[in-house]
């Protein structure tokens, strides 16, 4: 068991990246995807399972964590990996995204955000000494700094306070999380579709000789083409001996597009979120298992997978659960889902290493195309 914090290259293709992270509670093999487990779980997932995929490291959540069921009380008992039981790596958004999406009465200064709670109204106030605090509690492995982002399409004066903003709480978070050898705390790179400020953000965060860097403010609605536009911007200005964690990103395309242009981590709500609602991912595509051409379709997802619930189910029985909505529709394509995103990971990892990795991009590609859905 190592005692630090460590990354390795292990090999490149392009600008793609094979490496590891190297932590006490274990190894991440990147290209890495990172399943959510927001609320301390993976929806509709045991652990087991999880990790039966091939991951290795989930996503916790501050915010959710911190109103439900407490940050204190998950320290009180054992941590979020005890509680969870998932012994591996987590790592931690820090909170700020999630208040300015979900929370109620947001009031944003340099000190923080004060706002009420989504689920019962109750006030708080998160800072990015309370944010490391809590990312503490929790126990985490990778925590995430403090930071503001910008939804797009927005005015560049806006922008621009916000990666300011969050570069000064970059600092106190710094300050806050100390030394810790076997943890770390990533910076995010801020600065929305603004080349200059995006720049001028990541080689702010580069001086502040951090264990790894997020590239936030993108995911937030703006087209693939600028969110790729920024990656092209921002990587090359990051250390190329730390891990690049792309936050909230996303579809297969998004992964193979981004992971061609040096980015080594991602994490995504849409596996887990499509299995709840119906909808399957498999190398031949997305399917919708809710609609009525599936009722009498004896085939399964897909026959060559291992993963029992894209080889043992019938379309037909996943379109009856969808319809009925039996929760066995959820467990089945989430496990599926998850299945695909991580043997989606193993082919990148591999075609990097091979030195292939554009000519199985594209292949993979042409597979989402050819139908026979
Ligand atoms: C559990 C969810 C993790 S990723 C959430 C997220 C998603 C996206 N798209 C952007 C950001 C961002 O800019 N900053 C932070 N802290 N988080 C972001």
């Amino acid at each position: 068991m190592v005692e630090n914090f460590g990354f390795q290259v292990l090999a490149t293709d392009g600008l793609a990246r094979r490496g590891e992270i190297s932590m006490p509670r274990g190894t991440i093999r990147t290209p890495a995807f990172m399943p959510v487990g927001t609320g301390g779980t993976v929806k509709a997932m045991y652990m087991d399972q999880v990790r039966a995929l091939g991951s290795d490291i989930i996503l916790g959540n501050t915010y959710h964590l911190m109103l439900r069921p407490g940050a204190e009380r998950v320290a009180r008992l054992g941590g979020l990996h005890h509680f969870a039981r998932w012994p591996h790596p987590i790592l931690t958004d820090s909170g700020g995204f999630q208040v300015m999406s979900l929370a109620k009465l947001r009031k944003l200064d340099e000190r923080g955000v004060t706002f009420r709670s989504h689920i019962d109204g109750s006030p708080y106030e998160m800072t990015p000494e309370r944010s490391i605090e809590i990312q503490g509690l929790l126990d985490s492995d990778i925590q995430m700094q403090l930071d503001e982002c910008t939804a797009l399409p927005a005015k560049p004066s806006e922008i621009e306070r916000a990666m300011e903003l969050s570069l000064r709480w970059a600092e106190r978070c710094k300050t806050a999380f100390g030394d810790q050898p076997g943890k770390a705390m990533f910076g995010i790179v801020q600065g929305g579709d603004i080349a200059a400020l995006r720049i001028a953000s990541a080689k702010a965060l580069r001086q502040m000789d951090l264990k790894g860097y997020a590239i936030g403010g993108l995911a937030v609605g703006e087209p693939q083409p600028v969110m790729l536009d920024m990656l092209d911007i921002t990587c090359p200005e990051l250390p190329a001996d730390k891990p690049r964690y792309l936050m909230g990103v996303g579809t297969p395309d998004d992964i193979l597009k981004s992971v061609a242009r040096g980015v080594d981590m991602f994490d995504c709500v849409m596996p887990t979120r499509a299995g709840r609602h119906g909808l399957a991912y498999t190398r031949r595509g997305k399917i919708n298992l809710r609609n009525a051409r599936h009722a009498d379709d004896p085939r399964p997802l897909d026959e060559e997978s291992d993963c029992p619930a894209s080889r043992d189910y019938s379309r037909a029985y996943l379109h009856h659960l969808v319809r009925s909505q039996e929760a066995l529709a959820a467990m089945l394509l989430t496990w599926n889902n998850l299945a695909y995103y991580q043997s989606l990971m193993q082919q990148i990892r591999d075609a990097i290493e091979a030195g292939n990795f554009a000519e199985r991009a594209a292949l993979i590609t042409a597979g989402w195309a050819r139908g026979d859905l």
